[in-house]
């Protein structure tokens, strides 16, 4: 490292966060209003040449917009009229159906331990009372301060609450051309000291103002503030960990600096030693896709394997829910959370507070995944207990108390388990055995 190369704390994963296992993701935002992007579903892709003129993230609108003959540009005029631009958009914002108290007893009550709404996505569009520009939603559109409104309620329903800030791209206060490759997305973007004094101001707003117990940072920071001095990232975590003992940062700064490694739309192949979150949209998209339908969403019974797998890996799960720019939530993504909440709220002792085994899964044989409790207690779960029943590894083989959560379990003396004709619906069944 060079010698202005400044110190990073070390400081381990917080065990709130650990503990936490299922969060969930809020992108609501002005790229709401349009709320549209070319839908996409599972498995479907598209040449890497539209990448980016039919990205499938409806919260880059603005960028897909300046792409000549996008969809979204087409999709743009027609709805809004040759004349208008994407930021006139932000005083047709009205959010006159946003709930911010309904929003989070909801997601605590699908078993969401903490939520990080969007302060400010690429758009440069701020969702709080901010001093260091005009364009945010207290000035213009809804008028209203909404991330405070979401710390108060989040709090208030038991949550603990984070917030994600774009830190590489702003758009708002950038002047280059469309982002139209991976090459642009890191060249098309703003490193000078300035930018980066902006950034650190506008954490600094937020950090002061709410004392987010997660900094969820995205794609990269400035460059500018990397080395040491006045407003830089350095300078940013310090008074971060000061203001807020047990905050925790994800490790998309840019620096060797980082709390839990993140996975967008992917998992871990095996089961890492660091705490790491996997983070994926209902459908296709972050930000609201009038476009979707219910075929685009994942569904309830993989959202539960999504979770038990992601947990047995040692990882989180950062859920995104795309709100429509009145503030009203998706009914098909509102029920898919419900789903997974029910089984969340029959089965918490299988996720929360667990900590890995020494393998999530088996090589071969019935899809099982695995997660211990703190008292030692061995979760056995069963991700498709329609198919019947499954044979415990060899060395499982003999552990007495084998245990579903109504009643002892039937182990043949080969190890085959009988699963219980009342549990074989549900998305997985959770077998325990005491520790040996
Ligand atoms: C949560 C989503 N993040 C998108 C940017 N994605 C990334 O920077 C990225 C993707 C990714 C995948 C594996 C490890 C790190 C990674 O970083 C961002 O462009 C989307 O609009 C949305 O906010």
């Amino acid at each position: 490292l060079g010698e202005d190369a400044p110190r990073y704390p070390d400081r381990p994963v917080p065990d709130w966060y650990r503990d936490a296992k299922f969060g969930v993701f809020v992108h609501w935002g002005l790229y709401s209003v349009a709320g549209w992007a070319p839908p996409r579903r599972p498995g479907e892709d598209v040449p890497v040449e539209l990448e980016y003129s039919h990205h499938q993230y409806a919260e880059w609108y603005a960028n897909t917009l300046r792409i000549p003959g996008s969809p979204t540009a087409a999709y743009h005029e027609s709805s809004f009229g040759v004349g208008t631009s994407y930021e006139d958009l932000a005083d047709a914002w009205t959010a006159e159906r946003y709930d911010p108290d309904g929003w989070m007893r909801l997601f605590a009550a699908c078993g969401a331990r903490y939520v990080v709404p969007t302060a400010k996505h690429h758009d440069g569009f701020c969702l709080w009372d901010t001093a260091t520009t005009g364009f945010s939603s207290v000035h213009r559109g809804p008028r209203r301060d909404v991330v405070a409104e979401l710390a108060g309620a989040a709090r208030s329903a038991g949550l603990r609450f984070g917030l994600y800030y774009s830190g590489a791209l702003d758009w708002h206060v950038s002047h280059f051309p469309p982002i139209r490759s991976l090459t642009d997305l890191f060249t098309h973007r703003r490193n000078d000291p300035a930018f980066a004094r902006h950034c650190f101001e506008q954490v600094r707003e937020l950090v002061e103002a709410h004392r987010p117990d997660v900094l969820w940072n995205d794609i990269d920071w400035p460059d500018s503030a990397k080395a040491a001095g006045p407003y830089s990232l350095a300078e940013l975590f310090e008074h971060y960990y000061d203001l807020v003992p047990e905050g925790v940062v994800n490790d998309r700064w840019g620096v060797p600096h980082l709390g839990f490694r993140t996975r967008e739309y992917r998992t871990e192949t095996g089961t890492p030693a660091w705490a790491w979150e996997a983070t994926r949209g209902l459908g296709a998209s972050f930000g609201y896709n009038r476009a979707e339908d219910d075929t685009h969403l994942i569904d309830a019974t993989e959202l539960v394997h999504l979770l038990v797998d992601t947990v047995a890996k040692n990882g989180n799960l950062l859920l995104n829910i795309s709100p429509r720019g009145d503030g009203s939530l998706p009914e098909a993504q509102v029920a898919r959370l419900r789903e997974l909440g029910r089984w969340l709220a029959a089965h918490p002792d299988a996720v929360y507070g667990t900590r890995p085994w020494h393998r999530h899964a088996e090589p071969v044989g019935a899809p099982l995944r695995y997660t211990v409790r703190p008292d030692g207690t061995l979760n056995v779960i069963a991700l498709d207990p329609a198919h019947g029943d499954f044979r415990l590894p060899a060395d499982l083989l003999g552990r007495p108390g084998a245990h579903w959560g109504e009643g002892a379990a039937e182990i043949g003396p080969d190890g085959t388990v009988v699963i219980p004709e009342a549990l074989r619906h549900l998305p997985a069944a959770v077998l325990t055995l005491p520790p040996s």
